[in-house]
């Protein structure tokens, strides 16, 4: 198979880039984590870009960086922003692209001890737990919607998760 062995979706602090990580490392396939592929085509920190330019323009880069991820035939695992799935063409290209979707859950408490909430983040910079909370109420449904697979993270280790997820496609043991 080629193209993305998974796509990883879920709010901040559901611990995409990190169980990304060491998905990609058991599956021996580079991570592509579109936020640092936003960075790194630009050179500039997701921050700057949403106070220098604005949301919009990030979600430009963002779902370019999606699309040209799904399109590559480079096998990876992809790890998605937190807000990438509420773009129409990124939800459009997850459904017809043939990848297997997890949402990585995570409750506001587990979320909030994990990230912290500090200034990297420009969406959770004013009143970070009410800001996570409303974000996450709009995008459950659509997370939900698009998953294959939907993983608790709550309360479980990064390695505890992997396992499901690597049971879940099949590749567990
Ligand atoms: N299952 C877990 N248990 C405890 N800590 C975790 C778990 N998963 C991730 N973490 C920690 O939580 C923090 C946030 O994880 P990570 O950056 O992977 O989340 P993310 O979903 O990529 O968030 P973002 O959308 O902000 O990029 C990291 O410090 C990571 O080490
Ligand atoms: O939840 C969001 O909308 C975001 C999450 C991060 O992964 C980054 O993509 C950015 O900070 C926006
Ligand atoms: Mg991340």
């Amino acid at each position: 198979m080629s193209g993305p062995v998974v796509v990883l979706v879920g709010p901040p602090g559901a611990g995409k880039s990190t169980v990304g990580a060491a998905l990609a490392d058991r599956f021996g396939v580079p991570l592509v984590d579109t936020d640092t592929e936003v960075e790194t085509t630009t050179g500039r920190s997701i921050s700057d870009i949403f106070v220098e330019d604005g949301e919009a323009a990030f979600r430009d880069l963002e779902r370019a960086a999606v699309l040209q991820a799904l399109a590559d035939q480079r096998p990876c695992v992809l790890a998605l922003g937190g807000g990438a799935v509420m773009q129409d063409e990124v939800a459009a290209a997850l459904e017809s692209a043939d990848v297997q979707v997890v949402f990585l859950d995570v409750t506001i408490g587990d979320a909030a001890s994990r990230v912290g909430f500090d200034t990297s983040r420009p969406l959770l910079l004013v009143n970070p737990r009410a800001s996570w909370t409303r974000l996450m109420n709009a995008r459950r449904p659509t997370y939900e919607r698009l998953a294959d697979h939907h993983v608790q993270t709550g309360g479980r280790t990064p390695a505890d998760v992997v396992a499901e997820v690597a049971e879940r496609l099949g590749a567990g043991g």
